[in-house]
């Protein structure tokens, strides 16, 4: 057992290592041992020092992370029923969209990046067990000669139920993950679902293992972008899809004008009377404005390697779905 273990974090910090080398070499500096070594912790303290936004507030790269942490650790228990609270659970609609988009085909493995409390999880493994059932049904009506013990047997197995799909839940917050497993008890889903801490920016995940990643609500509390963007590309197979939902910009004025009333007037009041915790909603709204329109974010795709990159926008453009394929 421990020998794949031993693999992976080996090929994990080659990447790292080749990750780093490259990143001198394109700074003109040299990759040799001990320079390089010195030359990638300068650059990477040089790094550390650049400035980001936490919402409008202007915060260093460094400090990002932890205060993104601390909103979700401190929403988690809320986060649920906030959603359905602000969005009059129109939320639940973009995700079912998410995957009437997606599709998936048996035996399916999709890493769900930023995935919290499960909730794209969740529909991923009724769409494919509702698809299998219906394709078992098919077959059994087609071989009528089995007995009733045969046919039984057919529907036992939760595993097989699946086709051979697989939901891998990555977070990079404890408590969002700790609700998420509490609400997989609670709603009986078992098979076919794991659980991983993880950082989109540094995926624990060999290359070209899944066969479609998504990002929902995500995307917009990572530090850096692109490098998620990079590692979404990294982890998935070849002829593998990227599926992003994400907020973005609203292209009619009215809506647009309305929506922020509603955003920066209402939203924190809600955060504070249902989860008491204003800041986080407020960090919310104005993470909504700091995200890239969906033209530029096709771009950052584009970026990142990506083919065949296309958007949709829901509900005046109040969110975005942006797809797109690693050849
Ligand atoms: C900390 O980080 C996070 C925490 C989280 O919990 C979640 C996330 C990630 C986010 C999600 C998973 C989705 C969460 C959903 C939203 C943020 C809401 C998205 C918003 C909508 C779907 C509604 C958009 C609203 C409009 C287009 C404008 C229409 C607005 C109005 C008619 C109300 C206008 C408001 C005022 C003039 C201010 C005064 C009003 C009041 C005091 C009354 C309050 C009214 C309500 C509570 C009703 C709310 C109305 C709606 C929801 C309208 C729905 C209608 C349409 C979509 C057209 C995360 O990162
Ligand atoms: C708004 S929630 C979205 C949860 C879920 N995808 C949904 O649609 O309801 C954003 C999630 O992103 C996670 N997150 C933020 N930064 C992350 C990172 N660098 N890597 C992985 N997850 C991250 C948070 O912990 C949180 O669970």
């Amino acid at each position: 057992m421990a020998a794949p273990r031993n693999l992976a974090l080996w090929n994990y910090c080659g990447r790292r290592w080749s990750r780093a080398m490259r990143g001198c070499q394109q700074l003109g500096l040299r990759s040799s041992w001990p320079g390089a070594s010195l030359s990638a912790r300068l650059l990477s303290q040089e790094k550390r020092a650049t400035e980001t936004h936490f919402g409008f507030e202007t915060v260093s790269e460094e400090e990002k992370g932890g205060k993104v942490y601390q909103v979700f650790e401190s929403v988690a228990k809320k986060y649920d029923v906030m959603n359905d609270m602000m969005s009059l659970g129109i939320h639940r609609l973009w995700k079912d969209l998410l995957l009437w988009k997606m599709r998936p085909l048996p035996g399916t493995q999709l890493l769900d990046v930023a995935g919290g409390t499960g909730d794209i999880a969740f529909r991923f493994l009724n769409y494919v067990q509702s698809q299998h059932q219906r394709k078992q049904k098919r077959q059994l009506r087609a071989q009528q000669s089995l007995s009733w013990e045969e046919i039984a047997k057919e529907y036992q197995n939760e595993e097989d139920s699946l086709g051979g799909s697989h939901v891998m839940v990555c977070d990079i917050n404890k408590e969002m993950l700790k609700v998420g497993k509490q609400k997989a008890l609670a709603q009986g889903y078992r098979a076919g679902l794991a659980w991983v801490l993880g950082d989109a920016e540094e995926l624990p995940f060999d290359d070209d293992k899944f066969d479609i990643y998504t990002i929902a609500f995500g995307i917009r509390n990572v530090t850096h972008i692109d490098q998620a963007l990079q590692e979404a590309h990294r982890v998935l197979k070849p002829g593998g899809r990227f599926l992003c939902l994400e907020f973005s910009q609203v292209n009619n004025p009215l809506i647009s004008r309305l929506y922020d009333l509603y955003s920066f007037q209402v939203i924190p009041v809600l955060g504070e009377v249902i989860a008491g915790d204003w800041k986080s909603y407020q960090y919310l709204v104005e993470s909504i404005r700091r995200f890239p329109s969906q033209e530029e974010f096709k771009e950052m795709i584009e970026d990142a390697g990506f083919h065949k990159v296309t958007y949709e926008s829901l509900t005046s453009g109040i969110v975005a779905i942006h797809s797109a394929f690693k050849l």
